[in-house]
């Protein structure tokens, strides 16, 4: 019997990327497996956010792939753009626009016809805890309701694979809940999605995989009971890392 090779659902190889002097990522390869939720963890600085947006389209790589479902995200973008839902971090939405325009724009660019995007953004809005401020411009949201705009725009067109740049950023509890929710639906119902964030308990309970990175590397990588081993996930984090000195601050702003 032949054995069912499966594609990942995002497969990033050999992935470099420098700016001047800075090597931002330097080499990263990672197989994201289709129908997980992989978490992908790292200090400030790691190479987080440079690797998704090569990963998503948003940034040319100097060197390596990326495919998504088995597509070259670089070779076929059109085709590789429509498997993929982003959500970036501190990329400019229109802001101009209301909620609700700025869901219906995304759709409509995403190739929906108007039916399709009028109940989708319903759904959203509702989803998102956000009928209430569907009329109000988006430069006028709150950090908190600005990320879960970018989520429904990045959900809209019902993608596979959701690639989400902190999503957790100034998010309260209870719409942090809420938006983890929507998240474990979408993977039971087949998506994957891969989200950058630097809550290790959030990781640990959401996800399935993890990757740690830093200075541009993968320091480990695999499932999340596999990466953490008998520690916490951010124990093994702190261990992987490093650079937890016992720092006392300045005698100035002690009062004793
Ligand atoms: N456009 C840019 N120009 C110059 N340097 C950049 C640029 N973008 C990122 N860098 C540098 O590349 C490195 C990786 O940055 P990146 O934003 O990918 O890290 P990150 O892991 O997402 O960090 P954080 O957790 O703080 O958001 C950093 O040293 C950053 O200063």
């Amino acid at each position: 019997m032949e054995a069912t090779v499966t594609v990942p659902a995002l497969e990033i190889r050999e992935l470099a990327k420098r700016f001047g002097e800075k090597i931002a990522v330097n080499g990263i390869s990672l197989d994201v497996p289709t129908g997980s939720c992989f978490g992908l963890v790292g200090p400030n600085g790691a190479g987080k956010t440079t690797t998704l947006s090569m990963a998503t389209g948003l940034l040319r790589p100097d060197a390596g792939h990326v495919r998504i479902a088995g597509v070259d995200v670089w070779q076929h973008p059109t085709e590789a753009k429509q498997l993929v839902g982003v959500l970036a971090d501190g990329v400019k939405l229109f802001d101009r626009l209301t909620g609700e325009q700025l869901i219906t724009y995304t759709g409509l660019l995403g190739g929906l016809d108007r039916e399709t995007v009028a109940r989708r953004c319903a759904d959203l809005l509702a989803m998102l805890d956000l009928n209430a401020a569907a009329q109000t411009l988006v430069v006028d949201y709150s950090a908190g309701m600005t990320k879960k705009i970018a989520l429904a725009c990045a959900l809209v067109h019902a993608p596979r694979l959701l690639v989400l740049d902190e999503p957790f950023e100034s998010v309260d509890p209870v719409s942090a809940a809420n938006i983890r929710d929507i998240l474990q639906s979408f993977v039971r119902g087949g998506g994957t999605v891969i989200v950058s964030s630097h809550s290790m308990d959030l990781v640990e309970r959401m996800c399935d995989h993890v990757a740690v990175i830093a200075a541009g590397r993968v320091l480990a990588a695999g499932s999340v009971s596999e990466v953490r081993g008998s520690s916490t996930l951010e124990e093994r984090f702190v261990e992987l890392v490093g650079g937890r000195a016992h720092v006392e601050g300045p005698s100035w702003l002690s009062r004793s």
